[in-house]
């Protein structure tokens, strides 16, 4: 057990408090050492490491291929880095829909062998059998209701999901089930403002929205996206703070341009 008297860290109880205190809570993706720290160290509540490292770590095209072991390896470098924030892991497509008890030991391993403090899953009513046996084992539990980008091929596009009052209602039943079940908190992906403010007041849990307005009680992105590296992907939801991409790549054409005039190294960069 390490014990560090100067940091606080952020508890899925303490992400509980700040919605009954109104203070909104702060998350953003982190897949690396590195990264992690970066995030952590500027007061990010919660680091998700999300399956969308399948998109901007390994070039997929979907979250579909990314595997459990991967998520590992992304998960334990992520914990390595977090002192404050509360870290959750997205278990992955094909980890968790099969059955109860292939999810348990899927979250199992995650908690085991990356160090991590809770998982996400994707789903609602579908998925409450594996829901409550990962928390009977003791593992908080995130969930995930809207768009579900690992059920991108069932639904064809990313478009705004639960428009319709059939899809509206299965939400709220979704989110009212995750919460009777005794997950922490919900993630809400791109659903109308109104179903988010709606659903957000109507359950004790946090809501986390990506795409979902104002009145959830915290807000998630994608790390890449809003420090502008990810430099194709705009969608309207999205907040570019900063345009990393350009400041890299200006960087490394700096060095480039060095190397080829032979102005690096010099003699003071040199033994
Ligand atoms: N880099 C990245 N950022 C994300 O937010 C993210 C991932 N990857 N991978 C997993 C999921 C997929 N997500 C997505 C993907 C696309 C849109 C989207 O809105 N795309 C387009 C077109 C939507 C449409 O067909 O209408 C957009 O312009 O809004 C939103 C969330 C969110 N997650
Ligand atoms: C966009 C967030 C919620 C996510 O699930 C991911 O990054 O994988
Ligand atoms: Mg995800």
């Amino acid at each position: 057990m390490s014990v560090n008297k100067e940091i606080k860290r952020v508890t899925t109880h303490s992400i509980q408090a700040m919605k009954v205190n109104g203070e909104k809570i702060a998350m953003l993706t982190a897949y690396d050492f590195s990264m992690a720290k970066i995030v952590d160290d500027a007061g990010v509540d919660v680091i998700l490491v999300g399956d969308s490292a399948s998109n901007v770590m390994a070039g997929h095209e979907t979250t579909l291929p990314i595997t459990l072991d991967q998520m590992i390896y992304h998960a334990s470098s992520v914990v390595r880095a977090a002192n404050r924030a509360l870290v959750v892991v997205d278990l992955p497509f094909g980890s968790y829909q099969g059955n109860s008890k292939e999810a348990l030991s899927s979250a199992i391993r995650i908690m085991k062998e990356s160090g991590a403090h809770a998982v996400k899953l994707e789903g609602g009513i579908e998925i409450a059998e594996s829901v409550s046996r990962i928390l009977t084992a003791g593992i908080p539990v995130m969930g995930h209701l809207g768009l579900t980008p690992q059920s991108i091929y069932k639904f064809g596009t990313y478009t705004v999901r639960a428009k319709k009052e059939a899809e509206a209602q299965k939400l709220r039943e979704d989110a009212l089930k995750l919460q009777e079940l005794g997950c922490f908190a919900v993630v809400l992906e791109k659903i109308p403002a109104a179903l988010a403010q709606e659903v957000s007041a109507s359950l004790q849990i946090p809501t986390i929205g990506i795409g979902a307005g104002q009145h959830c009680d915290g807000q998630v992105l994608v790390i890449h996206d809003m420090l502008g590296i990810n430099k194709g992907f705009r969608p309207r939801f999205l907040r570019q703070y900063a345009s990393l991409y350009d400041v890299m790549n200006d960087a490394i054409k700096g060095y480039v341009g060095d190397v080829k005039a032979k102005d690096f190294p010099n003699e003071r960069e040199q033994y």
